[in-house]
């Protein structure tokens, strides 16, 4: 059952780098399809608005359900799965990506100006499975960014999107923390040389070498992925 994708975005533009690459070659590959949706499409007005003037004040404006409501329904099913990038969302994750990637369909709504109206998520919330997502805590100018990053992460979990699944493999057994650093070829490079172990064939000292430089770097620079922590 391939995985669907539909993105419903007034940037469609923005999502072009999906037909590259990883992601274009998951298209053809029959794995994934992924449609891109112009919100603008599915307004009523002369002047195909999609946001209005904030209730209760405050910057900048707020996008109008309706259209929502329409380029949703146009695409919904009761296996979709509706995603809201938000600043105010859960936080999207590796594990987040390895469910998402076990999807059926996912319609991903990429709002922009100060978000889109609460309604449109209140909506759907009883019908289908709702999540809002963040992809991290700085705020971006809208949704797009944070879907290309979501859609990325998830299809390139989806079995037999990438070429070599053993690198997931050790992505998936990879101690909590970051990873080790990697090396190739020159073993000199600008007189700067490749650690020894790893010339040295000496698969349990480099495996050993690789999870104390994993330390090292969590340590360093992700004390808060140190377990216990
Ligand atoms: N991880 C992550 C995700 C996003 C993200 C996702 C979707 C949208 C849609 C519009 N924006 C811009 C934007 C600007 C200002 C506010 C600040 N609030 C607005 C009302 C009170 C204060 C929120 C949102 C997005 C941003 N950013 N970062």
């Amino acid at each position: 059952m391939p995985l669907r994708i539909d993105v419903i975005t007034i940037f469609p533009d923005y999502f072009a780098p999906l037909q590259l690459s990883l992601m274009g070659k998951a298209q053809q590959s029959g794995l994934v399809t992924i449609a891109i949706h112009d919100l603008r499409e599915f307004t009523s007005d002369r002047h195909r608005s999609v946001d209005d003037t904030p209730y209760g004040g405050g910057a900048g404006m707020v996008m109008t359900p309706e259209p929502w409501g329409q380029a949703i329904d146009a695409v919904v099913t009761d296996q979709s799965t509706l995603i809201v990038p938000t600043p105010a969302g859960k936080l999207f994750s590796q594990p987040v990506a390895a469910e998402l990637a076990h999807s059926t369909h996912l319609i991903f709504a990429c709002g922009r100006y100060e978000g889109i109206d609460q309604r449109v998520v209140e909506y759907y919330r009883p019908r289908i499975d709702v999540r809002e997502l963040s992809i991290g805590d700085y705020v971006l100018a809208g949704g797009d960014v944070a879907t290309l990053a979501m859609i990325e992460a998830s299809v390139r979990l989806v079995p037999g999107v990438l070429g070599n699944p053993e690198s997931l493999v050790e992505e998936s057994h990879q101690l909590p923390g970051v990873e080790y650093p990697s090396y190739t070829k020159p073993p000199t490079w600008r007189g700067l040389d490749v650690p020894e172990v790893l010339l040295s064939g000496h698969h349990d000292q480099i495996a050993r070498w690789r999870a104390e430089q994993s330390t090292i770097r969590t340590t360093h620079n992700r004390p808060d992925l140190l377990p216990g922590s």
